[in-house]
């Protein structure tokens, strides 16, 4: 059984997130960021991708090499915020397939409003990829998860940048099986639902807005 939680402490990681979490970080540079942690997580996430050989001529003589098995993985996506995962991930694996999760947090009661759904086909046959910068109460990443496992998703991955202990309590108690890998584990979320000390509100973050 993998770990229910992956807290990535790798120096490149840790220096980018500290970075990202500077109030005065620019729009532009916390987006360039944001592309560069997200492949050093893809790298993480993708340990136990399924491998089978390819008989194959290398320019000296052939021979049976590993290649990736089984159906292209699906990155979902957790709008907005997720999308900024999204690049980054999209550079080491061009071929996967991507699904998006519209929800947005109300400000008062902090549960998730959906307000969009569309995911790849077969997911039972493949790694689902969840990813969202923020794991704050849990609630919108639980509610995602919810929706990919009535649509069938089977194998299913957490990927975020911050993860509150509250959140991360949300989703084990949710989802035991779905494996969290994360940058950073917080230290609690303030009155606002806020990931302390964290890096703002991500998606206003990364896209310019208030
Ligand atoms: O774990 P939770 O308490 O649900 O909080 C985490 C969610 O809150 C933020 O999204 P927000 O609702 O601000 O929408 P946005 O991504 O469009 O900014 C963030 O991007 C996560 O999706
Ligand atoms: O700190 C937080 C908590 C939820 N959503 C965010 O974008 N940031
Ligand atoms: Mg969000």
């Amino acid at each position: 059984m993998t770990e229910h939680l992956t807290h990535v402490k790798h120096p490149l990681v840790q220096h980018k997130l500290t970075l990202m979490r500077k109030s005065d970080t620019s729009t532009a540079v916390f987006r360039q960021l944001l592309r560069e942690i997200s492949m050093l997580l893809a790298y993480e996430v993708t340990r136990e991708l399924p491998m089978t050989t390819e008989r194959i001529d290398t320019p000296l003589e052939p021979m049976d090499a590993p290649v990736l098995d089984g159906k292209k993985l699906a990155l979902v996506s957790i709008l907005r915020a997720g999308n900024g995962l999204l690049d980054g991930i999209l550079e080491l694996i061009p071929s996967a397939r991507v699904g998006f999760v519209g929800l947005y947090r109300d400000e008062e009661t902090l549960k998730p409003v959906e307000y969009y759904f569309k995911v790849p086909t077969e997911l039972e046959d493949r790694l689902v990829i969840a990813v969202d910068p923020m794991l704050a109460t849990g609630n919108s990443s639980v509610a995602a998860i919810d929706k990919l496992k009535e649509a069938g998703a089977k194998n299913i991955r957490f990927l975020c940048l911050l993860a509150a202990p509250e959140g991360i309590a949300r989703m084990k108690e949710a989802h035991p099986d779905v494996q969290i890998v994360t940058a950073a584990v917080d230290s609690h979320l303030n009155d606002n639902g806020y990931i302390v000390p964290g890096l703002g509100d991500a998606g206003d973050r990364m896209f310019g807005t208030k």
